[in-house]
Formats: structure tokens, C-alpha cells, sequence
């Protein structure tokens, strides 16, 4: 039974200063017990005022760690690079941040060279933030032709390369992505979304668990620890 708890809030910014509060305690937490955070962070339009919001605090960010949750196989300076968004945030702050992608276009090897990287930081991740896609799909795992090897891959797997079909139309291209348990590793995790149309769904796919049509409802069904997931209109 996924155990999830739900924060709602009347618009963007008030969710974004919530959300800000929130990482900023889970930061301050692992400083404070490890003196390093390490943070698998999103891609998508609705982390962006939370990470402007973020970028204000003052945490020693030369102990902080940043990860894209997933990306795209293309460079770091497209504009659809979520490594790109986490650089230009965070890397002025004097935070690391790591990129899961790199030349290699092949999705599988890019997922083998990301796995590697990944398998060099101090793992489990203080906090794995997620989005949802309209179809359900987080980070980037999506249903189709990767989900099984997403959901499946063992424990110490970290990433896989995937190549959603059909590719989403927001981000058409091949990608690299957390698995599952990568996911559910981290010792926090979150969820940020915002409408209607999408906390219909999510909630469906809490409600169905394990049997979910969608991604986000089995990456959650094997969750141990609580979800927070904050949500606006
Ligand atoms: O690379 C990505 O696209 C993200 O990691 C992805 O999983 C995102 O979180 C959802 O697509 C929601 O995106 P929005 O926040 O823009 O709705």
C-alpha cells in the first residue's frame, strides 16, 4: 500500500516557497548527519519557480550534489537538456552538479555510461524529486517498450538508456532515466504537480498500485518510505 500524503496549495507560488521549505530541510538534515546532500532532482516546467525559489537559501552548496532524475540524449546546451536547467541553477551557487548524459547517442550504451557515473557518488540520494507527465510516466520512465527493464532492473542498477514509443512530443528524443530502484532508494522522495487532469491520475495510480496501467503508479507500489506530493490547481 503506497503510503501518500498530499499538500495542496492554492497556486505556483505558494507551492514553490512549500516545496523550497521542504528540500531546504531534507538539505540542512543531511548536512547537518552527513556534511553532503546528495539531490536527484526533475526536469519539466513545474520545478523551475521551486529552483529559483531554492537558489535563494544559503546552504554550504559546495557540499551539496545535484542529479538529473533522467535526461535527454542531447547536448547540454539544448535548451530540452534537464542537466542544463540544474548547471545554470545551481552551479553559480558553487554546487556540483553531474551530468547523466554525455556524446554517446546510443540510448543503451548512454544508460550504461550514465549507470557509471552515477555508481561514483556517495549513494543513496537524500531526496529523489519526481514529476508526471500527462501519461503517467516519471522521470522518464514511460510505458512501452523500457518499462519492464525500468521497473525490473536489479537493485544495484542506478540507469538505463530508454526510447520511449512514441516519444513524448514535449521532449522527442531517446533518454536516460533512474531506474526504479534508484528511485525508491533515496531516502526522501517527492512529488511536485500541478492541474486537475494530473492529480485524477496520480491518484488513480496510487489507488492501483502494483496493477497501475501507468509508470508513476509502479515505480510508487514498491515504495517503503512515505511520498509527500504537493499540488496546485
Ligand atoms: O525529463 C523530464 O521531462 C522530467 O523529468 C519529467 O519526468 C517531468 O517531471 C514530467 O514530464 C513533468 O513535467 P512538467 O513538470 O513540465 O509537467
Amino acid at each position: 500500500m503506497i503510503e501518500a500524503e498530499w499538500w495542496e496549495y492554492d497556486s505556483p507560488a505558494e507551492m514553490a516557497e512549500a516545496v523550497a521549505g521542504d528540500v531546504g530541510f531534507i538539505i540542512e538534515s543531511a548536512l547537518d548527519a552527513r556534511g553532503a546532500a546528495l539531490l536527484a532532482l526533475p526536469g519539466g516546467g513545474t520545478p523551475r519557480p521551486i529552483y529559483a525559489k531554492l537558489s535563494k537559501a544559503k546552504f554550504n552548496w559546495k557540499k551539496i550534489v545535484v542529479v538529473p532524475t533522467d535526461d535527454r540524449l542531447v547536448p547540454i546546451t539544448d535548451d530540452l537538456s534537464n542537466a542544463k536547467l540544474l548547471a545554470q541553477t545551481f552551479l553559480p551557487l558553487g554546487a556540483r552538479v553531474v551530468p547523466i548524459t554525455g556524446e554517446i547517442q546510443d540510448a543503451k550504451l548512454a544508460g550504461n555510461s550514465a549507470d557509471a557515473r552515477l555508481q561514483d557518488l556517495p549513494w543513496p540520494p537524500d531526496l529523489c524529486w519526481l514529476g508526471m507527465g500527462g501519461d503517467g510516466h516519471t522521470a522518464s520512465i514511460f510505458a512501452g517498450p523500457d518499462l519492464k527493464e525500468a521497473l525490473d532492473a536489479p537493485k544495484a542498477r542506478r540507469a538505463i538508456g530508454v526510447t520511449p514509443d512514441p516519444l513524448p512530443p514535449e521532449a522527442p528524443v531517446a533518454r536516460v532515466t533512474l531506474t526504479r530502484a534508484a528511485i525508491l532508494s533515496a531516502r526522501t522522495i517527492l512529488i511536485t504537480i500541478t492541474g486537475q487532469a494530473k492529480r485524477d491520475l496520480l491518484e488513480q495510480a496510487i489507488a492501483d498500485g502494483q496493477s497501475s496501467r501507468l509508470p508513476i503508479g509502479r515505480v510508487l507500489a514498491e515504495a517503503e518510505q512515505p511520498i509527500d506530493i504537493h499540488w496546485c490547481p
